[in-house]
């Protein structure tokens, strides 16, 4: 019996799996929980499959900590999930009953403080170097155009190419990300993030094309910082300034410009249950 449990960032969903649980091939095991028309269903929601699995294991050290291994559903292994970070942070903190937790992950330590649904993370250090996103180029790539799209390069953890737009929602998100997700430049490939500022000041309404999941989310982490990141570079918005991202999934606060850039939002646990097996056969307990 595996014992595992759904959550959501912002919309942005996933299995997590504890340390107890031995899943052999954790690759198969993703690639089959996560699928959107076979994968795993539950009565306690409609949507079936999820967006990657995280695989923690809790360290309970000063201060407590969690290892974060992150599987998509094409069972790449990205280095950072803003989102996913979150969820393990909320996960973490119930199982150790604990506010403040560092989460580890292949892009280094982000310590996370969780505040009832709300979890809020200090990223690593953002770039916009190319040896660090990776870019096949010498020079940075600051509003330029792939594909007849004005792009702005940056790693908030995992590479985003971020593009602002009129209106994100008259964008046809799954036509226009593809040629740039695959883009030469990108010899990793990058999450395609596109924004649009307002109503409101400080405002930015966000859509995120994810690498790996190769479909859009309700939610993006890393994507909502590379917008805040792409901003303030592009001259948009001031370095030190709040401001509130909004995924079709609900809303993030992004605080830029102190040592660290702060990524917070409601974290939402949706069912715990059992499989019987660790491959492609679940047998649901509500
Ligand atoms: N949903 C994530 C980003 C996950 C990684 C990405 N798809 C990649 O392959 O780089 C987030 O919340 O940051």
């Amino acid at each position: 019996m595996v014992r595992i449990s759904k959550w959501n960032g912002t919309g942005n969903e996933f299995v997590i799996v504890g340390d107890a649980a031995d899943i052999e091939d954790r690759v198969a095991f993703t690639k089959a929980i996560c699928d959107r028309a076979s994968g795993l269903a539950h009565p306690k929601t409609d949507v079936q499959g999820a967006d990657g699995v995280l695989f923690l294991s809790v360290n309970q050290g000063t201060p407590p900590r969690v290892e974060m291994q992150h599987v998509q559903p094409d069972g790449s292994m990205p280095d950072m999930c803003g989102n996913g970070v979150r969820c393990a942070a909320k996960w973490a903190s119930t199982e150790l009953d604990t506010r403040t937790i560092v989460v580890d992950t292949g892009a280094g330590p982000h310590p996370a403080e969780v505040n009832g649904h709300s979890v809020e993370v200090r990223m690593q250090e953002l770039s916009f170097a190319p040896s660090d996103i990776p870019l096949r180029t010498a020079n940075p790539l600051i509003a330029e155009a792939i594909n007849g799209v004005s792009v702005t390069a940056v790693t908030t953890g995992v590479p985003h190419a971020v593009a602002f737009v009129e209106d994100v929602h008259a964008v046809d998100l799954s036509a226009i990300a593809p040629p740039i997700r695959y883009a030469d430049v990108f010899p990793e490939g990058a999450n395609v993030t596109i924004a649009h500022e307002g109503p409101d000041n400080n405002r930015y309404c966000q859509r995120t094309f994810e690498r790996g999941v190769e479909g859009e989310t309700a939610a993006c982490g890393t994507g909502a910082i590379a917008i805040a990141a792409a901003a303030i570079k592009t001259g948009r918005t001031q370095a030190g300034t709040e401001l509130t991202i909004a995924p079709p999934g609900g809303e993030l606060t992004v605080q830029t410009g102190g040592e660290r850039t702060t990524l917070t939002g409601p974290v939402k646990h949706e069912f715990d249950t059992t499989l019987d097996s660790d491959s492609s056969e679940f047998a649901v307990s509500p």
